[in-house]
C-alpha cells in the first residue's frame, strides 16, 4: 500500500496557491509538510483528505488489489480544530466518533477507554468537551484518531500549543501508526519526534513544491 500524488494543483478562491505536487509515500513512512505561513499546507493537506477539490491532479491509496479512488476515506484528518461538540462529555464524544468513522479495511480501532488511556487523560470523559483545558482537548481530539482504523493520517499542525510531554506522547502514536503499516502527513512548524522523515517544502503562490527526499 502507498499514497500517490500526481501533478496536484490547487486554488483557493482565484488564486493558484500551489502547482504539479507530486509524491509517494509508502506504508509505514510519514512525510512532513513544511513551508512558510500561507504557502498552501493546509490546502494540501485538505487536498488530499477530500475537503478541497484539486485543481488538475489525483491522489490515491494504491493497495496491492485496486486504487481506492476516494482517498478522503482511508483518512482520519485533524485539522486546526478538533471537531469535537463542547457540549457533550468527551465520552459521548468519542463513542460518537468511533461509530460514525467505522473501521477503514486493514485494521481495527481501538476502545475509547483505551483511547484515552494512550493520550494519557483517564478519569475525565465525563466530563464536557468544553470543560477541559485547551492541552486536554487537543490530546483528547488525537484519541479520535485510534478509535477507528483509517491508514492514513492527515495532521494540520497537531502539536501547536501542546506541553513537551504531549509532543513525546504524540510522536509515540504516530510512530505506533507507521509500525501498523499507516501512513501519515503532517504540516507542522514544530519537530515531531520522528526519526528520518522526508520533507515536502511549499513554496506558495503556485511555486513549484520542491521535494527532499
Ligand atoms: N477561501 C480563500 N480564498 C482565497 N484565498 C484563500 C482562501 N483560503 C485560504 N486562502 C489563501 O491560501 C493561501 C494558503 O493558505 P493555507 O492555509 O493553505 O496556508 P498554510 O501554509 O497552511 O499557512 P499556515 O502556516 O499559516 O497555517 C494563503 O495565502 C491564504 O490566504
Amino acid at each position: 500500500m502507498r499514497l500517490v500524488a500526481e501533478g496536484l494543483s490547487a486554488k483557493r478562491g482565484e488564486d493558484l496557491i500551489f502547482q504539479d505536487i507530486s509524491f509517494e509515500i509508502p506504508r509505514g513512512e510519514a512525510l512532513v509538510v513544511k513551508g512558510p505561513n500561507g504557502s498552501g499546507k493546509s490546502t494540501l493537506l485538505r487536498v488530499l483528505a477530500g475537503l478541497l477539490p484539486a485543481e488538475t491532479g489525483t491522489a490515491k491509496l494504491v493497495a496491492a488489489a485496486q486504487p481506492v479512488e476516494r482517498l478522503g476515506e482511508a483518512c482520519h484528518y485533524l485539522g486546526h480544530r478538533n471537531a469535537m461538540k463542547r457540549e457533550l462529555t468527551v465520552d459521548e464524544n468519542l463513542v460518537f466518533w468511533k461509530a460514525f468513522f467505522g473501521d477503514f479495511s486493514g485494521g481495527a480501532g481501538i476502545s475509547v477507554d483505551e483511547a484515552v488511556e494512550s493520550v494519557g487523560l483517564r478519569g475525565i470523559v465525563h466530563l464536557p468537551f468544553g470543560y477541559l483545558s485547551a492541552g486536554q482537548q487537543r490530546r483528547m481530539a488525537m484519541a479520535k484518531l485510534l478509535v477507528a482504523w483509517r491508514p492514513v493520517w492527515i495532521l494540520d499542525e497537531p502539536t501547536a500549543a501542546l506541553d513537551a510531554s504531549a509532543e513525546a506522547m504524540f510522536a509515540g502514536l504516530v510512530t505506533t501508526h507507521l509500525a501498523r503499516g499507516g501512513i501519515a502527513i503532517a504540516a507542522t512548524h514544530q519537530p515531531l519526534g520522528l526519526e528520518g522523515v522526508r520533507e515536502l517544502r511549499m513554496t506558495g503562490f503556485a511555486g513549484v513544491g520542491e521535494a527532499v527526499w
